[in-house]
């Protein structure tokens, strides 16, 4: 039997029917009456997964309205080589796949993005403006990506690269909220800050202003794991983070001294991450 946290994400969650439109996601004309198409009701069932990839140790979520008549959902940090996996998990589950968003370009695999785009051609592609990437739709801090009657909120969380962003569920009554954290914050750890335009004073206070403001019970939902864990949350990080904790010379100083490798496939991933991933037609 699963610990009661765990078997919670992995059932459902009810959300609120109230959803703040503060800067709604930048949509061109087309897409702004396709998502109105999505009605209201009164409230909202979110669906999550989270999927890995093992050769990068790279987490993937999905995320979708289940109360909604057409099931939109979206995926965050989609990895080329399960892309057909996450597809036919969505097919079997009767969701609509709208966004294939990332948290920022990947360094050490290829999105799985553009291969989505190809195998399901309504899909959209998200990214941060900050990135410098291309992609169909850019988000930047304070708009909000809906999905249904849901929605993700978007915080800049630069300093891992400079357009890392991390995507906050909306607040709902009774339930913790979720951030999408990418390589910014990882659990027990965080992303590192030498290369794409790094920076570990920007991370470190990326983290703090962005992340540690967010309420304690806030789930924390990373883009990677190399040690076995699945999620934390805001309150576990603040108090157990072996970086994060520290005075903000002591971080520079940890993470000026972390000499990790480059990734192995930096060359290939980075460009290819550039355009939102491998944009070619395969069956
Ligand atoms: N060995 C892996 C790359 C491992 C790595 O550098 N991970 C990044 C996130 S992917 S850009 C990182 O920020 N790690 C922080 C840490 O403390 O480990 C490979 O060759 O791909
Ligand atoms: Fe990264």
């Amino acid at each position: 039997m699963l610990p009661k946290m765990l078997r919670f994400h992995f059932t459902t969650l009810k959300a609120s029917p109230f959803l703040p439109i503060s800067k709604a996601i930048r949509y061109p004309t087309r897409l702004r009456s396709q998502m109105a198409s999505f009605s209201s009701s009164s409230s909202s069932t979110l669906l999550f997964r989270q999927l890995f990839e093992k050769e990068s140790s790279t987490y993937t979520y999905l995320l979708a309205d289940a109360s909604h008549p057409q099931k939109p959902a979206l995926l965050i940090d989609p990895v080329d080589r399960t892309v057909d996996r996450d597809l036919s998990l969505i097919e079997q589950l009767g969701l609509k796949l709208v966004y294939a968003m990332n948290t920022h370009v990947h360094a050490d695999h290829v999105t799985g993005t553009g291969l989505i785009k190809s195998k399901v051609p309504d899909v959209k592609s998200v990214i941060s403006k900050a990135s410098g990437a291309t992609a169909d739709l850019y988000v930047e801090p304070g708009d909000k990506v809906y999905f249904g009657n849901l929605f993700l909120e978007i915080r800049a969380t630069p300093g891992h690269t400079k357009g890392c962003v991390t995507y906050v569920t909306g607040d709902t009554p009774g339930q913790p909220r979720m951030a999408f954290t990418g390589d910014t914050l990882l659990i027990r750890g965080c992303g590192r800050t030498d290369f794409q335009g790094g920076s570990s004073e920007q991370l470190y206070e990326s983290v703090h202003s962005q992340i540690f403001t967010l309420p304690k019970n806030t789930l924390i939902f990373p883009a990677h794991d190399y040690k076995g864990f699945t999620v934390s949350t805001v309150g576990e990080e603040m108090q157990y983070n072996p970086r994060l904790t520290k005075d903000v010379e002591t971080f520079k100083n940890i993470m000026a001294n972390l000499n990790l490798s480059y990734p192995k496939m930096i060359d290939v991933a980075v460009p290819a991450n550039m355009v939102c991933g491998i944009q070619s037609k395969t069956s």
